[in-house]
């Protein structure tokens, strides 16, 4: 018969690959029991599309295996972490992370790469809100073939919804309206502030903001009005591109603001013949970003046609060709930024603790 200690110093060994730590000390085994040998317990993981989930839980079984237990009764379940340092900052109080997607310069599949992104994450479980937070040009509703009209319920707008993500843009408003974006700096910030405060966003696990392109009033304000989680840094192969993304991520530096990565757009064009990768803006330039200012490099998005097409008719990839190879891009890059946002949460929980116990510590000397 084995004993509550010998299963917890089993599975103590099971280290979480990303985070480094073992699975008991991160507290993701809740509600052990045993009974006439039979062990039963939760793994609770990070985040549903963490990449290692399936690892976990395998290095668990085995553990469990060698320990000779023959009765296991596992159930698998995720919790996003908080990648949030709320104390400070009451909004959004029911949104565990942000993940702000930015890019230097226009036109290299931020907005793309954002929908994607919620399509890949909502699929795992995980609850998702998108906000749009492009004013002048908003093409969010367009991508995800979203026509609606929030209504206003208790003085908060509701988020319309599609494939069980939350969304809001200027672009349902336009649509009422019939009104081009022709709004100065501080509408812009009034109206990005509004969608942050005055949306019913409720309980989620990812908000993503599509930022507008560059460094302008939207992505100052979203940065100074809300505890991010992580700024996502589009770009694509192109110099151009990365010169600018490079000054964007100068900006996010200088406001403190953790980045999560860099995803390179339209990498490669994959020959539908012989699957050969062509690399036609050239090859490496996401990968020399990531190197040079020390940041992850989260993954390369081929060029395809159906990218386009299924931005362009509201049926993006994710949601209309799950197995194709542009699709396995994405939910792949989806899966390193949600690892990603574990390890920064968990770095944020060690820092709280040390300045929590440092402040105590203080305390008593007074
Ligand atoms: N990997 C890709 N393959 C093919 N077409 C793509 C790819 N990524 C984006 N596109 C297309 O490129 C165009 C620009 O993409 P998108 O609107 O996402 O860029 P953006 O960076 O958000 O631009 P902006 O910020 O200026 O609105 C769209 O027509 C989109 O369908």
């Amino acid at each position: 018969m084995v004993t509550v200690d010998q299963v917890l110093n089993s599975l103590k060994k099971v280290v979480d690959p990303e985070l480094h730590k073992d699975i008991v000390s991160m507290g993701m085994i809740k509600d052990l029991s045993i009974n006439d040998g039979k062990v039963a317990f939760t793994l609770e993981l990070t985040t549903p599309a963490c990449p290692f989930n399936s690892d976990i839980e395998r290095d668990v079984r085995t553990a469990m295996a060698s320990l000779g237990v023959k009765d296991l009764n596992m159930r698998v379940t995720a919790r996003v972490m908080e990648g949030r340092a709320l104390s400070m900052d009451e909004l959004l109080p029911g949104v565990k992370n942000i993940i702000a997607v930015a890019s230097g310069k226009g036109g290299v599949g931020k907005t793309t790469v954002s929908v994607n992104l919620a399509l890949a994450l909502a699929k795992t479980g995980a609850k998702v809100g998108l906000l749009d937070a492009d004013i002048y040009g908003p093409s969010v509703p367009l991508m995800l073939g979203l026509k609606a009209s929030p209504e206003v319920v208790n003085n908060k707008i509701q988020p319309p919804m599609v494939e069980g993500i939350k969304v809001i843009s200027m672009g349902f408003f336009y649509e009422q309206s019939q009104q081009a974006g022709i709004y100065r700096g501080p509408i812009v910030s009034g109206i990005v502030k509004q969608f942050l405060t005055d949306v019913n966003w409720g309980e989620l696990d990812y908000l993503i903001i599509d930022l507008p392109p560059g460094t302008g009033d939207a992505p100052l304000t979203i940065a100074q009005t809300i505890p991010i989680t992580g700024i996502l840094i589009v770009t694509t192969p192109q110099d151009v591109a990365m010169n600018v993304a490079v000054k964007a991520i100068g900006m996010f530096n200088k406001l403190n603001v953790p980045i999560i990565g860099v995803v390179e757009n339209m990498s490669y064009l994959q020959c539908p013949h012989c699957s050969e990768q062509v690399y036609l803006f050239g090859q490496g330039g996401g990968k020399k970003i990531s190197d040079e200012f020390k940041i992850p490099f989260i993954g390369e998005i081929p060029l395809h046609p159906q990218i386009r097409e299924g931005s362009d008719t509201g049926n993006p990839s994710v949601m209309s060709q799950p197995e194709s190879i542009q699709s396995h891009a994405f939910t792949k890059a989806a899966k390193v930024i949600a690892g990603r946002i574990s390890i920064i949460a968990t770095e944020m929980q060690a820092q709280e603790q040390a300045e929590a116990k440092a402040a105590s510590e203080q305390a008593k000397k007074e």
